[in-house]
């Protein structure tokens, strides 16, 4: 054995033979072992005869030394020792009178008798295989010590490849499976060295002594390193952090990740958790500096000038993309997280039975999206015919849900529509403003819009026919990619068909929600998409999307566009984890059914006559 020192390994220490353990060359304390094995074996009339194969120079770190050159003479033992390496056979050579050759042969030509009484094996990586051999060719050694790999687990049966050039070594289980097969015992172990007796002897000398002969047992100590995972994908390391025969080398942990440390997350965590704010506090602080402060149009209290900055901002924004980030709502923060969070307990945690008790005859589809796209929507709103059919506030079945769930679900969800009309109305106001300013002709079209509110005890919020959808987005089939590599959408390209559409949605990222880059483009085939981004948690001041839809970007001849969304997978084992089921409150601001429109073209109609032969032409689009 190459002397080596396992600095990383425990102590050994043995529960079947406490007190045997003592070296005089031996290195874990074998030669102590190797006596008292002998000692409880009747007294031998002839000399003992063993074998050691690696005997290196005869002496260090040696086995068979205290036995054959034993300070009482009586107790001498013949031997043959075996050593591959020169310069350490020359040094044996001198030490021993010598004898050259390969193991069966040597033991064969040397009348090492078939059952000579111990054999040390030691030659660093065949060592299981010269003692299969052995055991093939007939000999029966009383006492066999082999040596393993102590890095190898326990439980592993791992067999080096027969070949002198192969440095592997074997592991215990390896020896103890070979052993057993051919009558041996598993009697003690030291850090790397097994010590086997044949079984007959074991019966009769060792039982009392060592009751139980397993590996777990016998085999207390291992010099292995463990490699475990933590929740959030990094690999740690237990146990010896060096390599054992290279020691130079540490076994380093920051070599051995698989998990990029920026994807580096719990997949299944609430998207709400402190790890992601903090993770994503840089991200969130970008998305907020890019948000438009619409409080001046949310408050009565705002500085001089505040409004006119605010509309020309929100125009020139939705000018250009038909999207736009606002804050300063007023909404509080909480408002929106519970929305939220019964959104999601609803769409995503609820047993099915739950949105069942939803449904009504006229299953609301918004119509203007293919129907395979559409995913669970609960509409809640006023009452006015929505896109196709007629919905208005649906509540789940108590009965089925519970009563806490329901109640919680129908304030936080109606504390959320009441508070974000009301926003919807102002933004509005300020939108409509923003385009007025830079073309006054387009006043009249907009006055639909922007009704001066007469009845003060009204609530602006019941002027309109506004629905609330929540939307739920989970992991599925479309997270495949198709042929061509590409995954379809969710929500299929499309533009809203009312006047804007206010939305807010969590980090679960299963799915995004993409905006064409050209707001004019009419193609999804050719159309460049950007993410539309919020930030990981609403904030005591929400951000909110607004996005211009049909009736507004008509009325406003198209000063401000609706512009091409869509909602696509984000695809499993990409550069992020997705599993994150995501939801999403979508405000579809409308206007009464029965107001009148005049559009910049002249044309006078109702918002439901104008509504309707939008999703006419919609629906033959789709036909096509
Ligand atoms: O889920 C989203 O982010 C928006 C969905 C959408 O565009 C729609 O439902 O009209
Ligand atoms: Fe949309």
């Amino acid at each position: 054995m190459t002397p080596a020192v396992f600095e990383d390994a425990m102590v050994w220490s043995s529960t079947a033979a406490p007190n045997s353990a003592r070296n005089r060359t031996s290195q874990h304390g074998e030669d102590g072992i190797i006596g008292r094995i002998f000692s409880l074996f009747p007294q031998s009339p002839t000399p003992r005869f063993c074998v050691d194969v690696g005997a290196w120079d005869g002496k260090h770190l040696s086995n068979t030394y205290s036995l054959l050159c034993s300070e009482d003479p009586s107790m001498k033992w013949k031997g043959v020792l075996i050593e591959a390496d020169r310069e350490r056979f020359d040094e044996l050579r001198a030490l021993h009178s010598p004898i050259n050759s390969s193991l069966p042969k040597i033991l064969q030509r040397n009348s090492v008798p078939k059952d000579l009484d111990f054999i040390s094996i030691d030659v660093d990586g065949t060592d299981y295989w010269l003692l299969h051999d052995l055991f093939d060719a007939g000999w029966r050694p009383k006492v066999v010590l082999i040596e393993f790999n102590p890095t190898m687990p326990i439980d592993l049966v791992y067999i080096q490849p027969r070949s002198d050039r192969v440095r592997h070594g074997s592991s215990l289980s390896a020896l103890v499976e070979l052993a057993n097969k051919k009558g041996y015992t598993l009697v003690e172990t030291t850090l790397f060295n097994a010590f086997f007796v044949m079984n007959e002897l074991y019966e009769d000398h060792l039982a009392d002594e060592v009751h139980d002969t397993s590996i777990e047992a016998l085999h207390e100590v291992t010099t292995g390193t463990e490699l475990y995972q933590l929740y959030d994908g990094t690999v740690k390391l237990h146990g010896c952090k060096r390599m054992l025969w290279h020691r130079s080398y540490a076994i380093d942990e920051t070599k051995l990740q698989m998990v990029p440390s920026s994807e580096r997350g719990f997949p299944f965590a609430p998207s709400s958790n402190d790890e992601s704010i903090h993770q994503d506090d840089s991200r969130d602080e970008q998305i907020r500096a890019s948000a438009i402060n619409i409080a001046s149009y949310c408050t009565d209290d705002f500085e001089d000038g505040a409004r006119e900055k605010c509309r020309a901002k929100l125009y020139e924004t939705l000018m250009t993309s038909g999207f736009a980030l606002i804050r300063g709502t007023g909404m509080s923060g909480s408002t929106c997280r519970d929305c939220l969070r019964s959104a999601k307990s609803f769409l995503h945690e609820a047993d099915e039975a739950v949105r069942r008790s939803t449904l009504t005859k006229d299953r609301a589809r918004r119509g203007y999206s293919p129907i395979c796209t559409e995913n669970f929507a609960s509409l809640v709103g006023k009452k006015g015919p929505n896109d196709l059919v007629k919905k208005t506030n649906v509540w789940p079945d108590a009965t089925v849900w519970g009563e806490k769930e329901v109640e919680f679900f129908k304030t936080s969800i109606g504390d959320y529509y009441c508070g974000l009309c009301k926003v919807a109305e102002s933004v509005l106001q300020a939108i409509c403003e923003g385009i007025t300013a830079n073309d006054p002709k387009l006043k009249k079209p907009l006055e639909a819009i922007v009704k001066p509110c007469n009845d003060s005890n009204k609530p602006l919020s019941e002027s309109h026919t506004s629905i609330l959808t929540l939307l739920g987005y989970q992991p599925g089939t479309r997270h495949k990619r198709g042929s061509k590599g590409f995954m379809k959408p969710l929500v299929a390209a499309h533009t809203d068909v009312g006047v804007i559409t206010v939305l807010l949605f969590d980090s679960g990222e299963c799915a995004s929600l993409q905006r064409a880059e050209d707001a004019s483009s009419a193609d999804p085939e050719n159309s460049t998409w950007l993410d539309v981004d919020l930030p990981s948690i609403p904030a005591d001041d929400p951000i909110f999307v607004v996005n211009v839809a049909d009736c507004l970007s008509e009325l406003s001849a198209g000063a401000v566009r609706s512009t091409l969304h869509r909602v696509v997978p984000r695809p499993f084992g990409d550069s992020k984890i997705c599993r994150a089921v995501r939801t999403c409150l979508a405000l579809f601001v409308g206007l009464e059914p029965n107001d009148c429109l005049t559009l910049p073209s002249g044309e006078n109609m109702t918002y439901e006559e104008w509504r309707k032969k939008r999703i006419a032409k919609a629906t033959s689009a789709m036909k096509e």
